[in-house]
């Protein structure tokens, strides 16, 4: 879009009276962009409920229909995909672009990558910055071909080939990302292909390829690393996938809740997986009075109530081994921070320089704009919390959706307003954010361009 067809998004959040109710966060993006493409590979029709309908996953929709499968909305949530089966996926005519969507561009390219077929990819100013060597490195021993313009960003166009080769992969980085693209690729390679993960992630891809009937085993070997193997050219069987609601979006109100005084919410059919739950171990750690009612199993994931009442928080320091379980929740967890007793300490958390922003520095850029104390470091991030008339900044956010939401949730807590320059990142993957956090009581108010 160019500058001139951009609306105003400025956004402006206000201190909040007491948050209650009860509300639904919209489907995990995890899962939802994860369903759409074992779909457009199974044969048959995959029904989908719950799809998460924020740009990136729709992204991923209008990507698998470029491949050829049929992908329809049947009511708001509720969708069906018609596959072309392993290796059926057809030579897209035109670029995709894939928007903001790291997760999306990245387990696309793993589908192409075994498939004898060409494809371009595209996305947003932030996609262009983020690094696509994690996944063409592995991608280039199975045998794809790989052009880019500048090294390993996009845009770029990979050429899977005609017998892609097995490989045994050990990832480098801790990412779901990089193992889910690698797996997606050996869908289509004959023989098996293995991943080695000493750290482990989520773990979405590997239980969805096992309902789908992929040939996928794991295991442990000596040194206690996941042991991920797949046979390849196995046909995928459609399936009906309930989407629980996403733990990253439910991350914003939990954090709301506990910090303005009074408030008492709960939040409905969450998804607990447990590489998703380090966020609410952390705040439960800290003082947060956190319970999880109704835990139930919903298509093989566990899902729970949230019940969240406002909380006085104690700094604490949180460990760098749990980072891949809430790798998306630290900077909405630097606000519950800029609210504790004492100081909180966030390690290990060099992937956070390479999503959406640099996260440590679009934090600590927020934090200082509201006047909260914090100290950066090259991995890590501490914020001390309890100072006094915190807010009143203006925050970049810097085309990231979590930075976005995480000022607007400081705004709500402090007792000086708290201004987003742009609200527009927030639909890439909780396009209700605004509306829900409304009905629980919270106030915002949109800002000309020229105030904010
Ligand atoms: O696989 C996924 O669905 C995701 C994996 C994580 O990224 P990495 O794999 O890069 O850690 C996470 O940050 C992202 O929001 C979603
Ligand atoms: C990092 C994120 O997403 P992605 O990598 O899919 O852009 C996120 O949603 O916080």
């Amino acid at each position: 879009m160019s500058s001139d067809a951009r609306r105003s998004t400025a956004l402006k959040a206000h201190a909040a009276p007491p948050l209650t109710g009860r509300i639904r966060v919209p489907g995990d993006k995890s899962i939802s962009h994860r369903a759409l493409m074992l779909g457009a590979l199974a044969i048959g029709e995959t029904t989908i409920e719950g799809l998460l309908e924020g740009g990136d996953v729709l992204a991923t929709a209008a990507a698998m229909r470029a491949f050829g499968a049929s992908v329809v909305q049947r009511s708001p949530g509720s969708w069906t995909v018609r596959g072309l089966g392993v290796g059926g996926f057809l030579e897209p005519e035109d670029i995709i672009d894939f928007g903001n969507a790291g997760t999306g561009v990245r387990l696309a390219m793993g589908l192409v990558g075994s498939q004898a077929i060409a494809a371009t990819f595209t996305g947003d100013a932030s996609l262009l910055r983020r690094p696509m060597g994690r996944i063409l490195d592995p991608l280039r021993r199975m045998g794809v071909q790989v052009i880019a313009r500048s090294k390993d960003r996009l845009p770029l166009t990979i050429k899977g080939p005609d017998v892609p080769l097995p490989i045994e992969y050990r990832l480098p980085v801790p990412s779901a990302q990089v193992k889910s693209a690698v797996l997606l690729a050996g869908l289509n390679t004959p023989g098996t292909t293995t991943i080695i993960e000493p750290v482990r992630s989520r773990d979405h891809t590997e239980r969805m390829l096992a309902a789908f009937g992929a040939a996928i085993e794991i295991d442990q070997n000596d040194e206690g690393d996941r042991l991920i193997r797949i046979e390849g050219r196995r046909d995928l069987k459609p399936q009906s996938i309930v989407v629980p609601g996403d733990p990253s979006s439910a991350a914003f109100p939990i954090v709301a809740a506990l910090l303005v005084p009074g408030s008492d919410i709960t939040i409905e059919a969450v998804l607990l997986n447990p590489m998703r739950t380090g966020l609410i171990e952390t705040l439960i750690e800290m003082g947060g009075d956190i319970a999880i009612e109704n835990r139930r199993t919903v298509g093989g994931e566990t899902v729970g109530d949230i019940r969240v009442r406002a909380s006085r928080l104690k700094g604490v320091v949180v460990p760098a081994a749990r980072a891949p379980a809430m790798i998306d929740e630290y900077p909405v967890l630097a606000i519950a921070a800029a609210f504790a007793e004492g100081q909180t300490v966030m390690e290990g958390l060099n992937e956070l320089r390479v999503k959406e922003s640099d996260r440590i520095a679009a934090v600590a850029a927020g934090l200082a704009a509201n006047g909260i104390s914090f100290e950066e470091g090259p991995e890590s991030l501490a914020v001390t919390g309890g100072g006094d008339s915190i807010g009143g900044g203006t925050v970049s956010t810097a085309l990231d959706h979590r930075i976005a939401m995480s000022f607007l949730v400081l705004g709500l807590a402090a007792g000086k307003p708290v201004t987003i320059d742009d609200a527009a990142p927030i639909a890439t993957s909780f396009p209700e954010f605004r509306a829900l956090m409304t009905g629980l009581g919270a106030h915002f108010e949109d800002v000309e361009e020229n105030d904010a």
